[in-house]
């Protein structure tokens, strides 16, 4: 595989991968960015590295005339999430998209440079997921024109906020807007001062700090924190208040639309008003965040996101390649561990998730480009089918990457668990990806609501009514499956899983191996669960909704990585050869898809048994899709490092002993265990204090 040409393709054109190659060249040689010894970091060490590597990126970036998109993929090289991030993703197009123009005026300029430092304050100790319970006051004082932001429990502590802790001068306060007369007009955005830009010490009335370690040590360098405020005055041009304002005298007024939203660059805002936060357009901002950080090209390059879910393959294929155990063949070598099929089939699927997540990305860009478009003219049109497509692929993207690394870690053996191996720490920082911006199980319901407003929309309260033909022709991309439903003779007669004029797939082995039955099968799946939550709604069962949500973002999800195979014939970038293995890998992406949608798939008699009357042949109606998948992998696998060098990451950028790129994982193993602290004296301290003494004394 000619990895080079497909290393530009994936990082989004040669531009970026230049790019990228130049910003690596000098970060991996700044001492400010030197990842040796990090481990033996104490919590509050990795928080001050964290800090200088921040200093030091913006001084790069004066000093070597940077621009914006650079400083962009430089802190995507970084993996550390730090206290910026929060910044630069959650504070600043808040803010920018949110204040009136006077607020602007006086911030936005400090806000581009970090003369202030923002977080956004959210959730609460007693509530994440239900924004519209949260405690938290802004109290209107029409004598004073200001507003008083009180935390009137414990349970109203704000709790969890990134960059809080030790960092931000200044955040966005989610608080309950509350008029003089008492009325409480539910959550809304304040900007609020937490510390001084002299001294740096909390303002008067501010309680705060960091919460402390997190699972895994997770997240060490950013300080998530919690804040109190007692009765704290700001100014009333300090409420976001670009669409909903409180007059001088008190009085609400509303946002001009009813379920007003906006879009920026990059990042995507969606204001609503109070009676909406617990719908389903309240989720719009978080997910869509969500969305930016997990698909990759939509900052711009591959570099920047998504990158740790391309490591766990990187890093395990590498080494799975140069990691020999068993018994010897005839060149009287071990073999590698990756020849073993259970190995294999298990790291390639994680290697085609990490290509389709990189094209989805893409794909997802250029809808959110269209989409601002659009609202720039006042056109809200899209803002439904991209919340539902967002609200799925954030769950999918996150759950499956999280299940991904931690399989990616296992195939590795012992190795896989030390912390050398570099799977550990991605692990520990992206596991709470499947709570933050949106709780997974909380977004699926989203997912879940966007499929059943299509489907009603199509076929009625009822499910009787007939679409008519252009509602057919228009159906979004989110719910295309649902044209499956229709039975063109008998309208709205739904299909019956059992007639024998459908589903597609019959089991032979040709059909596991084309893309569209494998694509009509996953749309045939999310069809009929969609129809079965339709009819079952009142009533129902354990994991409907996680199964809907799965079924139709994977569907969708089908329908994209088909659009990707066709336009590989289409890519003259592309060498012939790469065209194919690039094909083999969308496929493999959907049968493994496919097979982990078996017991959907059997549920609704989507597939027949085979021979169902003959003894001695195999009843498994899956063996044929799992026989494809297991050929596909082998065909795949001498491509295997080709595709993973492809990724573009420099040793730097991996930090892992086990993905070397010369392949010297007992060395580089070696060489970092003689760093150990512990392995600095012969005898530990432990024993010339007596703890080990008296110990070893005992035993004897
Ligand atoms: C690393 C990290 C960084 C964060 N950074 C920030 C930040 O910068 N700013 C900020 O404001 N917040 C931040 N958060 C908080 C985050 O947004 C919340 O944790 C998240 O919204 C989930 O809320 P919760 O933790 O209260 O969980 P809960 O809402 O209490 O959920 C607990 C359980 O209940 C279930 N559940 C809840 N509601 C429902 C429902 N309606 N239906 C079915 N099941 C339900 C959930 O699925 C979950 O299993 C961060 C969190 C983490 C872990």
């Amino acid at each position: 595989m000619a990895h080079r040409e497909l290393t530009s393709d994936v990082s989004d054109g040669k531009d970026e991968w230049e790019r990228k190659e130049r910003l690596v060249q000098v970060m991996s040689k700044d001492p400010a960015f030197d990842k040796r010894g990090r481990e033996w970091m104490t919590r509050t060490e990795k928080y001050s590295r964290g800090l200088r590597m921040i200093n030091r990126m913006y001084d790069l970036e004066n000093t070597l005339g940077w621009n914006r998109q650079d400083t962009t993929v430089a802190t995507g090289l970084l993996d550390e999430s730090l206290p910026i991030s929060l910044h630069v993703t959650a504070f600043e197009p808040v803010f920018l998209l949110q204040a009136s123009p006077e607020l602007l005026d006086r911030y936005a300029a400090l806000t581009a440079t970090r003369g202030i430092f923002g977080c956004y304050l959210q959730t609460e100790l007693g509530h994440g997921s239900n924004v519209a319970s949260l405690e938290t006051t802004a109290t209107y004082i029409p004598g004073t024109k200001e507003f008083d932001i009180h935390s009137p429990t414990l349970s109203s502590s704000k709790w969890w906020i990134g960059a809080l802790g030790k960092t931000a001068t200044h955040g966005v306060v989610q608080a309950k807007l509350i008029l003089p007369g008492g009325e409480d007009m539910g959550p809304h955005l304040f900007f609020v001062q937490l510390r001084s830009l002299e001294t740096h010490k909390l303002l008067p009335g501010i309680t705060a700090g960091d919460i402390g370690p997190k699972a895994f040590d997770g997240t060490p360098a950013n300080d998530n924190g919690f804040a109190r405020f007692n009765h704290v005055r700001i100014p009333k041009e300090h409420m976001l208040s670009k669409f909903a304002q409180v007059t001088d005298d008190g009085k609400y007024v509303k946002p001009p639309h009813a379920k007003i939203s906006y879009g920026g660059v990059g990042v995507y805002v969606f204001i609503l008003p109070t009676s909406d936060l617990t719908s389903p357009l309240f989720c719009r901002r978080r997910c869509c965040i969500s969305v930016h950080r997990w698909l990759p090209p939509l900052g711009g390059s591959q570099q920047e996101t998504n990158k740790q879910y391309n490591t766990a393959a990187v890093i395990a294929i590498r080494y799975a390649t140069v990691r020999r155990q068993g018994t010897k063949g005839h060149d009287g070598l071990e073999k590698q561990v990756i020849s073993y099929p259970s190995l294999h089939t298990r790291l390639l699927p994680i290697l085609s998730r990490a290509y389709v997540y990189i094209g989805m990305g893409r794909a997802l860009s250029r809808s959110f480009q269209t989409m601002a478009q659009r609202l720039s003219t006042g056109d809200a049109s899209l803002l439904a089918e991209l919340h539902a497509v967002t609200s799925g692929l954030k769950v999918l993207c996150t759950t499956s990457s999280v299940q991904d690394l931690e399989n990616a870690r296992r195939s590795m053996g012992g190795h896989g668990y030390g912390a050398f191996s570099g799977i550990g720490k991605v692990y520990a920082d992206m596991v709470p990806s499947v709570t933050y911006e949106g709780e997974n199980f909380v977004l699926d319901q989203q997912a879940v609501r966007a499929a059943l407003k299509a489907f009603k929309n199509l076929f009625g309260d009822d499910g009787k009514s007939r679409p008519s033909s252009s509602t057919l022709q228009n159906l979004p991309p989110s719910t295309y499956y649902l044209r499956l439903l229709i039975d063109s003779k008998e309208p709205p007669v739904l299909h019956d899983a059992s007639n024998n004029s459908h589903p597609p797939a019959s089991s032979s082995s040709s059909s596991w191996n084309d893309p569209e039955t494998l694509i009509l099968l996953l749309e045939w799946r999310a069809a009929l669960l969609v129809h079965e939550m339709a009819q079952t709604v009142e009533d129902p069962d354990a994991t409907i909704y996680q199964r809907v949500s799965k079924g139709t973002t994977e569907a969708f999800v089908a329908r994209r990585v088909g659009e990707m195979i066709s336009g590989l014939r289409a890519n003259s970038e592309l060498k012939k050869q790469d065209v194919g293995v690039l094909g083999r890998l969308y496929l493999l992406f959907l049968q493994t898809t496919v097979e982990s949608a078996l017991s959907d798939l059997l549920s609704f008699s989507l597939l027949r048994i085979q021979n169902p009357s003959r003894i001695g042949a195999s009843r498994d109606p899956t063996r044929g899709l799992r026989m494809a998948i297991a050929k596909n992998c082998l065909a795949l696998l001498p491509e295997a490092i080709g595709l993973t060098d492809a990724l573009g990451f420099s040793d730097w950028e991996l930090d892992s002993a086990l993905g070397v790129y010369d392949g010297r994982v007992y060395q580089a193993l070696w060489d970092r265990a003689q760093l150990e602290p512990l392995n600095a004296k012969e005898v530990p301290d432990a024993y010339e204090v007596g703890h080990l003494d008296s110990l070893l004394f005992a035993r004897s």
